[in-house]
């Protein structure tokens, strides 16, 4: 069910726990959840109980005297609040998602029993979703603060209907592919993600994104939904200081659609058809679980696009929580029966949680050696005062713009590396090759210009001013730091071009000619190209063939057998270096 919400989210604290050591492995976690009956007027005995706090008993559908029961990490019955159950649950996973790692939730069970009150809720009642990213967006901000860390959270939000992935955010997207990097994470190339800095905007994107989701009436729930649906959180946390370590981690919520008995929804038509691929791709994941249970080399995710995109979830380098969620009514008893079977040997699933982490960039490491310049230089611009200030302002001002592109072209970079969960270390080399590819213009020294005597600081070409800028947001980027004017031995004074607007337009251009050797140059112009092969010029070919140009840099992720890491690497050969 889908909620007209508008949720006025408290700031969750962010405690302590968020810092516990990972362990190796990590088993799925399951909780359980009823919901209470939905009609007060319904006075039949409940088919299960909640006994305490890790079990529950449900009737034996082959004999109604007899119980069964079942043990979990959690059981939650209809006295228990959102919060209990976020807070014990949910909450513990987001630390390994800032951390580098990737945790998934997920909400299970037959249709009507509350998976999407649990996962959205309502306005009075949040679910897990707004308290989650709530409680980043609160941690994040919290660690800014700091100002040893900045952390930039992104989402995506896709929904799995009728084995067709539809991107929530961006309609126009119906039937996106699935793929899997070298490294085994899975990506969706072409989804679209939003960056979000506040709750406000978080609401705002989802709300308008979860309206596009697919729903309908059914006999047994009046919204239910009728696709499977995934938020996904990456969350990239950046060092401040030295050794300036870059985490990138993962969040995934997943509500799934309900398992349905189609001789009592009533459904029929496309209802049906709709049901039917829930219920397959169900029945894959259940598949998936008993073959990792019963250690099977093959493993059949690429059975359903549930499984596909779970594959980290289960059995994979994800910490895993799975909601389980139950009806009360003795009509849910046979479904009920076979969630509980289901998430019985859900919870025997091992994953094996990965740190993704990346190096510490080359122009960090050179600029933290240069820390007591920069301090000197600061105190010395701040001594020049506000008239030589304003004589160099309009320079600071060009170069702060150009190292804003060049730290958006990095990130943006990175962000395809680390799409395919490949540490993006070395990027940042790139960004120095184009700092050191910035002219020099020679200037002949105003006595006054930057108030500083020339020679004083030594040897022929050593700065002896340097003024940088200071102050903003974005002056932690060490391009920020660079040197703008030098006066040297003999007066002239050397002031770096900070804008050089024709590189600009060349790397476009670069990109742009790129692009069209890979759309309409022959085997022999490909391999002309960095990193292109005889082999590898085929595949580009056959692929173009078939599926036209490509348009966009992450587009040659698509080919067989070139993985974002190898793409990655295809561009910063043939476009980067020249940047
Ligand atoms: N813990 C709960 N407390 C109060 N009401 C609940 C609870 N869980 C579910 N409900 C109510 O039960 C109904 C069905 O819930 P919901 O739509 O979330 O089920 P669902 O499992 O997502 O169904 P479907 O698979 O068909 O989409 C809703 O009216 C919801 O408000």
């Amino acid at each position: 069910m889908l909620y007209n919400l508008t949720i006025l989210i408290p700031l969750y604290c962010w405690n302590q726990d968020m810092d516990k050591p990972d362990s190796e492995r990590s088993k799925v976690k399951v909780a359980v959840r009823q919901r209470p009956f939905l009609h007060s007027s319904e006075r039949e005995e409940p088919c299960l109980r909640i006994l305490d706090k890790q079990s529950v008993s449900i009737m034996n559908y082959r004999d109604r005297r007899e119980s069964v029961v079942y043990s979990f990490d959690w059981c939650y019955g209809p006295d228990n609040s959102q919060q209990e159950l976020y807070e014990e649950a949910v909450k513990p996973e987001l630390s390994h998602v800032l951390r580098g790692q990737n945790a998934s939730v997920f909400a299970y069970g037959p249709t009507g029993t509350g998976k999407t009150y649990t996962m959205v809720g309502t306005s009075g009642n949040p679910g897990v979703i707004p308290r989650a990213v709530g409680d980043l967006l609160h941690a994040s901000q919290a660690t800014a603060q700091t100002k040893l860390w900045a952390v930039c959270i992104s989402i995506s939000y896709l929904e799995i209907y009728q084995e067709k992935v539809r991107d929530l955010l961006d309609t126009n997207k119906q039937d996106l592919p699935i793929r899997q990097d070298r490294n085994g994470a899975i990506l969706v190339p072409g989804l679209t993600e939003r960056v979000v800095d506040s709750y406000a905007q978080f609401e705002r994107i989802f709300m308008a994104a979860s309206r596009h989701r697919m729903t309908a009436s059914t006999q047994l729930n009046h919204t239910s939904s009728r696709s499977h649906s995934l938020l996904m959180l990456r969350v990239v946390k950046t060092e401040q200081v030295t050794p300036f370590r870059r985490f990138f981690g993962k969040l995934h919520l997943v509500d799934l659609a309900g398992s349905e008995d189609n001789r009592r929804t009533g459904n029929s038509g496309v209802r049906l058809k709709e049901s039917g691929s829930i219920n397959s791709s169900l029945f894959a994941l259940s598949k998936v679980v008993d073959a990792l249970n019963q250690g099977f080399t093959f493993v059949p995710y690429r059975e359903s696009k549930l499984t596909r995109l779970l594959q980290d979830s289960l059995g994979g380098s994800a910490h895993t929580v799975m909601v389980t969620n139950l009806a009360p009514e003795q009509h849910f008893l046979f479904d009920s029966t076979s969630a509980l079977n289901f998430a019985s040997k859900s919870k025997l699933v091992v994953n094996r949680p990965l740190t993704l982490q990346s190096q510490q960039p080359v122009m960090k490491r050179r600029l933290s050696n240069n820390d007591g310049e920069l301090g000197r230089n600061a105190t010395l611009a701040t001594a020049l005062g506000a008239e030589n200030t304003s004589l160099i302002g309009p320079l600071l001002k060009q170069q702060k713009t150009f190292q804003m592109e060049v730290w958006e072209r990095l990130e943006s970079i990175e962000r395809l590396v680390s799409h395919g969960n490949v540490q993006p270390v070395g990027l940042a080399r790139n960004a120095l090759k184009e700092r050191n590819q910035q002219q020099c213009q020679p200037l002949k020294c105003g006595s006054n210009l930057m108030g500083v005597q020339p020679g004083t600081a030594g040897g022929d070409s050593m700065p002896v001013g340097v003024i940088a800028p200071f102050g903003q947001p974005r002056d932690v980027h060490p391009n920020a730091f660079l040197p703008t004017a030098v006066c040297d031995s003999e007066g002239s004074v050397k002031v770096y071009e900070a804008v050089d607007s024709n590189a600009l337009h060349f790397n476009e251009k670069q990109k742009q000619l790129v692009l069209d050797i890979l759309n309409h140059g022959n085997v022999r112009q490909l391999k002309a190209l960095q990193k292109v092969g005889e082999k590898r010029a085929k595949l580009i070919i056959s692929w173009r063939e078939e599926h036209g140009p490509f348009t966009e840099m992450e587009d040659l992720t698509k080919v067989e057998g070139l993985t974002s890491k190898v793409v990655n690497s295809f561009w910063t050969a043939n476009v980067m270096c020249n940047m």
